[in-house]
């Protein structure tokens, strides 16, 4: 869906004449009456959305809100148009994803990558794609035993390349942002051996720089998903892939078991606003979303909570300093100085990333008993701001220690440590996010049973 130029604005799309009204699902239709709406729907309902596309040069196309919309409401559902496995997976059929968990899998005759049975190895599309992998004489792409392999990362390259005779989807691959001179430049090992082994082992006769441009685009906007079966698969949608990140997201993407995604907005969302997810998560500290964000990203993420330096009177990243024991550090000069908002004493990032590691490495090693879990929780909350994401990571420790302890005590303390989790996703994640979905949180609760993983089948 294209921004619509000031000349269509006013005029009636079905007859041109002067418009009295708009669309009420995605206000940037408009009509001259109610009669030339309807007869115009069966057009405009394959592009009716609640957003349009803007752009900008430093952050690329990126989707606006093209009406007020409440939180929670259904803005997208997209299926892929692209799938496959993720880049580094433990052994999968080809054909219908399936683990393969036991050695009872047959290999493909031809191409020797493992099947879940002969007849999933002679489906149409396992037969187009085992045409390119017969290729490699010496079988070096094939995964050979069972454990994680980065080999199924050739896969989904491999399934976009096949597109090619598709015009509409090829299009869609072409103009994904894909990063693909820096990722070219910057030789990260596992990049250039997908490209090499397309172009050196199968030579299947693809310019190299297209095959830079395809895993780039995969690696830029491919989503995970989980399937029924447990296994996570990876795709790319065309819509979704235009969506922009921010650290303090006011949308979220759940998927259902056919890996359609669904984009909801999680809080009220005004007329005109950019719509954000996070493409990292949004319980790290600043500087793991930074260096994230620039690594496979290859952008300076300034959204409101990066550019705040208490994000957002959060203090979500900062230590207690430990020179005057009252102030807190926060971050300035793009995060490289922390300065205490007390003393003003100044300690470079690194120094802080020291800190931290030693403050994990401590609440790690600390031999608890499940009687001495709230004591525990109570130091921690003496050595970093409560609410942090140290204090976070400590209560996600708890929940894994206790997790198979369902005594009347134990329960109420994973009920405490949940209540406080919610807190703290309420701070950095606030609205209907998945993770804090209303009904399966209230269950929690309720049930005392922390051992449920909220995230049912997105993945990302
Ligand atoms: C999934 S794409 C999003 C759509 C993209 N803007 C486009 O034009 O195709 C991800 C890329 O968008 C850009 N991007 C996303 N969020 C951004 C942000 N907050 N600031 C700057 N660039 C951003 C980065 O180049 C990133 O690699």
């Amino acid at each position: 869906m294209e921004n619509i130029s000031d000349e269509e604005r006013n005029v009636c799309l079905y007859c041109g004449e002067k418009a009295v009204s708009t669309c009420g699902k995605c206000g940037v239709a408009f009509y001259c009456g109610r009669n030339h709406q309807e007869k115009h729907w069966p057009k405009h309902k394959l592009q009716c959305f609640p957003f349009i596309i803007k752009h900008t040069e430093s952050s690329g196309r990126y989707l606006v809100s093209s009406r007020d919309l409440p939180a929670g409401s259904l803005i997208l559902k997209e299926a892929p148009f692209v799938l496959g496995p993720k880049a580094t997976s433990s052994l999968i059929c080809l054909s219908c994803h399936i683990p393969l968990i036991s050695n009872n899998f047959v290999k493909c005759t031809k191409c020797q990558w493992p099947m879940c049975s002969q007849r999933c190895a002679e489906q149409s599309q396992h037969q187009e794609e085992c045409k390119i992998l017969s290729l490699d004489e010496k079988k070096c792409g094939v995964p050979f035993q069972h454990g994680e392999t980065p080999r199924y990362d050739l896969i989904l390259i491999l399934r976009c390349l096949l597109l090619k005779t598709n015009p509409e989807y090829w299009e869609i691959l072409q103009n994904l942002e894909s990063h693909w001179n820096q990722r070219r430049e910057d030789a990260e090992p596992h990049h250039t051996a997908a490209v090499r082994y397309f172009t050196e082992v199968c030579k299947i006769g693809f310019e190299d720089d297209v095959i830079h441009q395809v895993r780039g685009a995969i690696i830029t906007n491919a989503i995970n998903t989980k399937s029924p079966s447990g296994v996570t698969l990876r795709g790319l949608y065309s819509k979704i892939s235009l969506l922009n990140h921010s650290c303090f997201p006011n949308i979220s993407l759940r998927s259902d078991k056919n890996h359609v995604l669904f984009i909801r907005t999680t809080v009220n969302v005004k007329k005109g606003e950019p719509l954000y997810f996070s493409y990292v998560p949004t319980t790290d500290p600043v500087w793991c979303r930074q260096n994230d964000l620039k690594e496979i990203y290859y952008f300076t993420c300034n959204c409101i909570r990066c550019s705040s330096q208490s994000e957002m009177n959060t203090y979500y990243s900062s230590l207690l300093c430990g020179e005057c024991s009252k102030g807190l550090f926060t971050f300035h000069q793009n995060i490289s100085i922390w300065k205490c908002n007390h003393c003003s004493k100044e300690v470079k990032l690194k120094e802080i990333m020291k800190q931290s590691n030693d403050l994990i490495q401590w609440v790690n090693n600390k031999k608890i008993s499940p009687k001495h879990v709230k004591l525990f929780l109570k130091n921690v909350a003496e050595k970093c701001p409560k609410f942090n994401f140290l204090y976070f990571e400590t209560l996600q420790l708890i929940l894994a220690f206790l997790k198979d302890n369902n005594s009347i005590e134990s329960n109420d303390t994973k009920k405490e440590v949940w209540e406080d989790i919610i807190k703290i996703l309420s701070i950095v994640e606030p609205g209907v996010t998945r993770r804090r979905d209303r009904e399966l949180i209230k269950n929690i609760l309720s049930s005392g049973q922390s051992n449920k993983d909220p995230e049912i089948f997105f993945d990302w």
